[in-house]
């Protein structure tokens, strides 16, 4: 996608060949600035501290910060031990441990002055897939909003209401929920997003509305409690979310609000997809209440980022002071409130059956 008009990906490698740069995300959207890693510490800390973020691009730069760590010491015990380093940054994507464990794979067979270099080869691919599977993704997605036009007036816009952000800045490139609407956008559809601003870190009012406002989406932002609200008055035609880890039976963890947009999306008969690669998809849980929960800071709560008037970003305290904060940061939004999934290779039921039609071998290969 486009920046000042750019051409970006969320992640590459740096002049000198080696070092990895990306897009510092907690900075946007009123500085863009990028940051060079060079070390699996610092790639460790940027997943942890969410200068990246969204299930694709945290395993994207897992896949890197293996290859950083092979550069300076390809041994056994290194390999082993940057795989937990990374592997414990962040518990819900199951994206990172996807990505390490094809890292690990792809490794652990090649004798150490080898590895960095297929290591590197490996993180590339990992990423040039990314892009592929979420293109793919907006193929797939755009028919859904086609026929939702095709239902209206012509020229008539199409409300499609998302949540936290699922767009290009989330993965390496396009997006997963983001994808069909950039799709839907480009061929001329008169697309409208709602943007949910998804405390407490906003990234709707962040993030999604930054790229859609660079790539000339029309959009609004929302309070995450106006949704259902818009629902009931016909204002939202679909909702598409993306995912941090999909269960092999359906059932969807995504940002902490997601199940409460499900739940109106539900009973008000507005359709509601989830968009997803199948890195994200984990075959080996059946029921989404054994995904790990992220639990971060309170801070997160008690405290808003912003401009202040010096127009420096700055934090802000907004809840009473003394007052104890909780901040669960995913939820689980059951499969029986999910309308279908948006894949890669097509559009499935989220059940089992319709998973494991689409990836027959993948569906297999966990069971075996
Ligand atoms: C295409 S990414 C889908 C999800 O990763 C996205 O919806 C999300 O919840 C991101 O959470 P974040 O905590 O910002 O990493």
């Amino acid at each position: 996608m486009k920046i000042h008009g750019q051409p970006y990906r969320t992640i590459w490698l740096a002049q000198d060949g080696w070092r990895v740069c990306v897009i510092d995300q907690t900075r946007l959207p009123f500085r863009f600035e990028t940051v060079t890693l060079g070390s699996v510490e610092q790639a460790a800390d940027a997943i942890a501290t969410m200068i990246v973020r969204g299930a694709p691009l945290i395993g994207a730069t897992a896949a890197y910060g293996v290859a950083l760590a092979m550069r300076s010491d390809p041994s056994d015990a290194a390999l082993d031990a940057v795989l937990a380093l990374l592997g414990a940054t962040r518990p819900t994507a199951v994206n990172l441990h996807w990505a390490l464990n094809r890292m690990r794979v792809r490794l652990v067979g090649l004798k150490p002055r080898v590895r960095a270099q297929a290591a590197y080869t490996e993180a590339a691919l990992l990423c040039d897939e990314d892009v592929a599977l979420c293109r793919a993704i907006g193929d797939h997605g755009l028919p859904l909003i086609r026929e939702i036009a095709s239902r209206k007036p012509v020229g008539e816009r199409i409300n499609i209401l998302t949540h936290c952000n699922a767009g290009w800045l989330a993965t390496v490139d396009w997006g997963t929920a983001l994808a069909p609407i950039y799709r839907a956008h480009d061929a001329g559809l008169p697309v409208h997003v709602w943007v949910d601003e998804t405390r407490p870190r906003n990234q709707g009012a962040a993030l999604t509305a930054y790229e859609l406002g660079a790539h000339g989406v029309p959009h609004s932002v929302i309070v995450d409690n106006a949704g259902g609200h818009l629902m009931q008055r016909g204002q939202v035609d679909m909702v598409i979310v993306g995912t941090d880890r999909t269960t092999a039976t359906g059932d969807v963890a995504n940002k902490i609000g997601t199940y409460l947009k499900a739940l109106a999306a539900h009973d008000n008969s507005v359709p509601f997809y989830v968009a997803l690669p199948s890195p994200t998809i984990d075959w080996s849980l059946s029921d989404g209440f054994s995904i790990p929960i992220e639990e971060r800071a309170a801070r997160e709560v008690t405290h808003l980022s912003g401009l202040n008037e010096d127009g420096d970003v700055a934090s802000f305290r907004v809840v009473a002071p003394g007052s104890p904060a909780v901040n669960p940061t995913f939820d689980v939004t059951p499969a029986r409130l999910v309308t279908a999934l948006i894949t890669e290779r097509g559009v499935a039921p989220a059940t089992a059956e319709g998973l494991a039609a689409l990836f027959p071998d993948l569906a297999r290969g966990a069971a075996a």
